[in-house]
């Protein structure tokens, strides 16, 4: 991949592809810590004299506006961390954006609103998706690729764009790809992957290749449940993924053929509804209640689990355990940090709410080997797949 240094972008609009994916509260930023990830390399832009155009998603708006997901109250932010302004386009290609981007000076930032409010971005059709690449392209004379934690989607802004433009990979993609390259080749053993979270549907498919590479995989948070469903338990209302289980008994079946342990939760705290206040109880996981739901792994797996990762030299975690932004259940998830914090082995923790749960946790950042901006990214670089964001910004 060629890097910013072989760009010459003085007074040259180049767009940057940044996750800037954060968790929001309304309209208040719960964790910021993409748009830092974010600022190195546009600040290196700014530095440089580039006229810098950052384009983002926030969410799954699928393809219409929505002010629900808009990007506003990260254009404040990035521009607070970046100590100037950041001009706000209240569009991806229309009137604002073009306006925004030609009121631009040299060393001055600006954002375009949610990519994902186009459904040119997302679209499977590749003439829909390259006409509104095109639009996009238009903006700018550069390409950036710094948008660690979408590399995996094939989507406009991150495969279509990159074709169009000269381009280079931004120092957030370099170092990511250093780091989790590092995971891939003479990986140290015991190799132990602990998979939560909510992306149940699109993180089920890394498993069958994962199981090819780990000699243990931890399975908490929202993933749970539909591995628990298919040993025939029953999970009342907890998250599952009905569709998939087949596909999940594959999984358990092809993990013992294969001798690679794979460790479900014992015990889940188990709460009459979705609520920060739930009234919940630990429940054995083979008994949850039909009207309850699993929140958070129980006491007993948090001992299971700490006790598989003890004897670790490798681990990679994705996804919470728990619904961790309530104090009610975030037990789970400081548990499996802290057993990584504890361990000797190399740390990774990848994922938008993963990273952001060990900051939320006050847990300390430098406990880990390294902390990627990339959940379903760093999977899939994980198993070896060719990611599309990376591909694109090859020679
Ligand atoms: N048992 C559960 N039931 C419902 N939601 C859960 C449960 N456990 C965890 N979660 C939720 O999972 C969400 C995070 O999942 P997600 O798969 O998006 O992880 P991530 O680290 O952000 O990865 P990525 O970067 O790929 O999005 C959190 O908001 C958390 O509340
Ligand atoms: O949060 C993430 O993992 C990235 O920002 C990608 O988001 P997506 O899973 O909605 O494509």
């Amino acid at each position: 991949m060629r890097t910013l240094d072989e760009l010459d972008v003085k007074g040259r609009r180049v767009l940057v592809r940044a996750d800037l994916n954060v968790p929001l509260d309304g309209e208040t930023i719960t964790d910021d810590g993409r748009i830092r990830a974010s600022v190195p390399t546009i600040k290196t832009l700014v530095g440089r004299g580039a006229k810098v155009v950052v384009c983002a998603h926030l969410g799954r708006p699928k393809g219409q506006v929505n002010p629900k997901y808009s990007l506003r109250p990260v254009a404040a932010r990035l521009g607070e961390l970046l100590g100037q302004e950041v001009a706000f386009a209240t569009d991806v290609v229309g009137d604002s954006a073009t306006s925004t981007v030609e009121g631009l000076q040299d060393g001055q930032v600006a954002l375009l609103e949610n990519l994902r409010y186009e459904p040119g971005e997302e679209s499977k059709d590749d003439a829909v998706r390259g006409e509104f690449a095109a639009k996009l392209a238009g903006l700018a004379e550069l390409y950036v690729g710094d948008g660690f934690g979408a590399v995996h989607r094939k989507h406009a802004s991150v495969y279509d764009v990159p074709g169009l433009l000269p381009h280079a990979a931004g120092g957030l993609v370099v170092a990511e790809v250093e780091v989790l390259r590092k995971l891939t080749e003479d990986t140290e053993r015991p190799y132990v992957v602990v998979l939560g979270g909510a992306k149940v549907s699109d993180k089920l498919g890394v498993i069958a290749n994962l199981l090819t590479k780990v000699d243990r995989l931890l399975i908490g948070g929202g993933m749970a449940y539909t591995f628990l469903k298919a040993q025939g338990h029953e999970v009342g209302n907890s998250l599952l993924q009905e569709d998939q289980l087949d596909q999940v008994r594959g999984f358990l079946q092809e993990a013992d053929e294969r001798g690679v342990e794979l460790v479900l939760p014992v015990d889940v705290l188990a709460a009459v509804t979705f609520a920060a206040d739930a009234e919940h109880d630990v429940v054995e996981a083979t008994a949850i209640p039909a009207d309850r739901e699993g929140l958070d792994i129980g006491p007993k797996t948090r001992e299971l689990f700490a006790a598989k990762l003890a004897d670790a030299k490798t681990v990679f975690w994705n996804g919470p355990m728990g619904v961790f932004e309530f104090d009610a259940f975030s037990g789970g998830t400081k548990a499996v940090a802290q057993a990584l914090i504890d361990s000797e082995a190399f740390t990774v923790v990848g994922g938008g709410d993963s990273a952001a749960a060990v900051r939320k946790l006050g847990l300390p950042e430098d406990g880990f080997s390294h902390i990627s901006t990339g959940g379903g990214a760093s999977l899939e670089y994980l198993e070896g797949k060719e990611l599309p964001g990376l591909e694109a910004l090859e020679d």
